[in-house]
């Protein structure tokens, strides 16, 4: 689908969407969480209030926040210096908002005390300390103590991708106001399709993009080590911290960290096997600068785009990819997948939880049945989709 058809850019003005509650409701406990959480002087919580006061009623300054890709912000402040907050592009003003709090905590600031240190880390911690995860990773040893037959192993590597698809419920900007109601339905199931791509002919990598740190980034390794079975992986992270609980390489070595130091030998076996294929380089880790930006997929860096042309698969996590896989566009949810991403470079699945308010690929009678029956599906997070195109 050419640029020139695609519909409008979902906004944060209109009162009621979702998307001004991000910003109106969601913000305010985020930024009180992040104040809470951290020991920070006073010039860094008066800058996070600030940059809260501004977000609400203020208008871009002209200022460029200082962190990696500078010439594309530079390009974009330029753009939109003076636009009220409230007539931004939704998924632009987010990204713009987690910059700005980077700069409001030094995080780019060398010679700093904050330098480098990420604002979400307490949170992130207190989820890899919790009790969730130790519940999940029993049931992880439960599932592989019993693997005998070739149907055991179809289902526990199925068991595996939904996992990494609830998984994405975990998100911890989404929870920061939003109480997760149970696991409902998966919308779209084209999971047959992704596993004979990861079991197909070829030498290319799998290349798992992740979302979140946590319980989400621990499910996807536990699935990345059963793709490592019959393909080499490459795991996609944030280069800086985003979205609050959005993965970095940090996020990454303290989740194997934490598999290993866990009481059940399969969780701790299964850390032993991430780390050697670390380091026997079949397991690849990569941060790349686009992961950071408002841009979408449409218009990916060559190299990027370059990866994901040669990969045998690449799966996209979570809500933030999906909304740059498909825009953040007012979207009719029966529009087909295939169409709306056809100009990927590779074969693509998105595996996300409905967290806002954009779907498409959804079957027209199934999309009348779902907003009759639970109209917030689309947000609330209780419905999910494994999405692909090849
Ligand atoms: O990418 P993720 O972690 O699945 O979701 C990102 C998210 O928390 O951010 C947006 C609101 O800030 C929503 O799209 C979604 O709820």
């Amino acid at each position: 689908m050419a640029d020139t058809q695609l519909p409008p850019r979902i906004g944060i003005d209109r009162p009621g969407s979702f998307s001004r509650s991000v910003f109106h409701e969601r913000h305010p406990v985020l930024i009180a969480n992040l104040i809470a959480d951290n020991t920070y002087p006073s010039h860094i919580r008066d800058r996070l209030e600030a940059l809260l006061a501004e977000t609400l009623e203020g208008t871009v300054p002209p200022e460029v926040p200082p962190g990696p890709n500078r010439p594309f912000w530079e390009a974009e402040i330029a753009r939109c210096v003076g636009t009220p907050w409230n007539d931004l592009p939704f998924l632009w003003a987010e990204s713009y908002f987690y910059r700005r709090i980077l700069d409001a905590v030094d995080h780019f600031a060398p010679a700093r005390v904050f330098y480098g240190a990420d604002p979400f880390a307490p949170q992130k911690q207190a989820q890899l300390d919790g009790a969730e995860l130790r519940t999940d990773l029993e049931a992880y040893a439960a599932l592989t103590e019993r693997d005998s037959t070739s149907q055991d192993r179809a289902e526990r590597r199925q068991a595996l991708l939904r996992a990494a698809l609830w998984g994405n419920q975990a998100d911890l900007g989404f929870r920061t106001t939003t109480a997760i109601a149970g696991q409902s339905d998966i919308v779209v199931d084209d999971s047959p399709a992704i596993w004979d791509l990861i079991d197909g002919p070829g030498s290319g990598p799998v290349i798992v993009v992740a979302d979140n740190a946590g319980r989400e980034l621990t499910a996807d390794l536990a699935l990345i080590d059963a793709i490592l079975e019959t393909a080499p992986v490459e795991l996609h992270l944030k280069p800086h911290p985003y979205f609050v609980s959005d993965a970095t390489g940090r996020d990454l070595l303290a989740t194997l960290d934490a598999l290993a130091a866990d009481p059940n030998k399969p969780v701790q076996a299964l850390a032993q096997r991430l780390r050697d294929a670390i380091r026997g380089d079949r397991l690849r880790l990569r941060a790349h600068g686009f992961y950071v930006l408002p841009t979408t997929y449409r218009h990916l860096p060559p190299d990027l785009a370059a990866d994901f042309r040669a990969a045998r698969l690449v799966i996209l996590k979570g809500d933030l990819n999906y909304r740059r896989l498909v825009g953040d566009r007012e979207w009719d949810a029966a529009t087909p997948f295939g169409e709306v991403v056809d100009y990927f470079p590779g074969d693509v699945a998105a595996l996300r939880t409905a967290k806002s308010d954009l779907a498409v690929g959804i079957d027209p009678v199934r999309l009348t049945e779902l907003d009759n029956a639970s109209p917030e599906w689309r947000v609330s997070g209780t419905h999910a989709m494994m999405q692909v195109l090849h």
